[in-house]
């Protein structure tokens, strides 16, 4: 089954719950995990279920990317703040890095994760 992951920093989960809604019948054919925070707004959000990681800052996006080394994720939606730095940035870069060493899609904004979910959707 399609596994995705859904991660954003604060100042950008308004912005991933509206897609997630916007896209909510496509998402919940999908194995969905989240980092601790983002998950659980998603899940009050909407009707997706969703897994839950460690938030963030305590280890959710290592937990991700350990998902991604072991190849079970096919897609990252993952809506960083790009105006404020953050605590945990060496596990933020490691996630990334992470993508780019197994190929695993990956969109970081809004325009290019619409374009992840209508791939994904193919
Ligand atoms: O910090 C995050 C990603 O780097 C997101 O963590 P939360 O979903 O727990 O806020």
């Amino acid at each position: 089954m399609t596994r995705v992951a859904l991660i954003a920093h604060d100042e950008k989960k308004p912005d991933l719950i509206e897609f997630a809604q916007a896209h909510e019948t496509q998402l919940g054919a999908y194995d969905l995990i989240a980092t601790g925070t983002t998950g659980k707004r998603l899940i009050e959000a909407t009707d997706l279920e969703i897994e839950r990681k460690e938030s963030g800052p305590l280890g959710g996006d290592l937990m991700i990317g350990s998902e991604v080394a072991a190849g079970k994720l096919d897609g990252i939606v993952f809506l960083r703040d790009p105006l404020r730095a953050q605590p945990h940035e060496p596990d933020i870069s490691a996630l990334l890095r992470i993508c780019d060493v197994h190929d695993t899609a990956l969109a970081t904004n809004l325009a290019s994760a619409t374009f992840l979910i209508e791939g994904l959707a193919d």
